[in-house]
């Protein structure tokens, strides 16, 4: 392996002590983040990407409340628990685990979170505030995959100015709102948003400086396609079951041979995955110092 590794897990650990002292901080002003869940069903990994959220609470002194409703819960009954989320004091910020079942209607979930508690930034209102407060500093919610891999990116160093980005994938918490933010003054980056309907996706892949792959299809960037010394974040997420062993497993989005071409690779576990949930805990703490200014 060729590419200089984005340490997502080393990158999320300092992030958590900065938090860990922010939070302090506000306790000290009689304020204690809390950060609720609310997950549907029992899917393992869904449980898993839960139960990981409520440790990164503990291990920064952010409260966290659980909601666990079966795979049969109606939309009214989720609504009424969001109901009860938005009214909840203790509860800064919250989130509903994705993805919920097909008989729920997500739009009107994400639309039923009150704004200032949106910890995932995916409330309408939060995704249009990305877009017209484009350049100004944080004042709400931001989705927390991009800015988990903003951060990733120039906590080594590497700034985003002039680079040409292109994006695979155009889902909801990645694909669509990673442009707007990137765009903005503050990083100038040129984004280029492709997905599987390209015409020519490896034409566009060959002319990145940095590929962010989010498009959930495994090995889709491969390394014919990666320019020498481009900066690789693999955001994908497909499981694939071992034949041998029987165990499930994740693969990402880029295929091993690129970290031959690549200068930079984030690798996938233990790149983008640990920020994800290290921005998630960034959005709650600065609710709650928003809040308590
Ligand atoms: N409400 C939300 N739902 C979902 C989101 C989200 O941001 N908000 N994103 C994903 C799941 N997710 C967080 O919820 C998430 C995914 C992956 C990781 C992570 O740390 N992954 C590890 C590998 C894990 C494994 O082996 O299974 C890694 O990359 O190192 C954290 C969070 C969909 N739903």
């Amino acid at each position: 392996m060729s590419a200089q590794k984005l340490d997502g897990t080393a990158a999320a650990a300092a992030i958590k002590r900065e938090l860990t002292e922010r939070v302090a901080k506000l306790s000290e002003r009689g304020t204690v983040p809390g950060l609720a869940t609310v997950l549907v069903g029992e899917d393992p990994g869904s449980q898993w990407y839960v139960a990981g959220k409520h440790r990164d609470c503990a291990e920064v002194g952010i409260a966290s409340i659980k909601r666990e409703l079966p795979e049969s819960v109606t939309q009214e009954e989720l609504e009424a628990v969001l109901d009860e989320l938005n009214a909840d004091p203790a509860c800064t910020g919250y989130i509903v685990q994705l993805p919920l079942p097909k008989h729920i209607n997500t739009d009107r979930i994400l639309e039923r979170i009150d704004p200032d508690k949106d910890a995932d930034g995916l409330h309408p209102t939060n995704l249009g505030r990305l877009v017209l407060n484009a350049n100004t500093e944080i004042t709400s919610p931001l989705p927390c995959t991009p800015r988990g891999v903003i951060e990733l990116v120039e906590r080594n160093g590497i700034s985003w100015a002039g680079k040409r980005v292109v994006v695979v994938g155009r889902g909801v918490t990645v694909g669509r709102p990673i442009g707007p933010l990137l765009t903005r003054r503050e990083y100038n980056a040129t984004v280029v948003l492709t997905h599987t309907g390209t015409a020519d996706l490896a034409a566009e892949l060959r002319q990145a400086d940095v590929i962010v792959a989010a498009a959930g299809v495994e090995g889709i960037v491969r390394a014919e396609n990666v320019k020498p010394g481009a900066i690789v974040l693999d955001v994908g997420v497909s499981r694939r079951v071992d034949p041998e062993t029987g165990k499930s497993r994740v693969v990402g989005d880029v295929d091993p041979g690129v970290a031959e071409v690549a200068g930079w690779i984030s690798p996938n576990p233990g790149g983008v995955g640990p920020m994800t949930r290290a921005l998630l805990l960034k959005n709650v703490v600065e609710m709650a110092e928003r809040r308590s200014a």
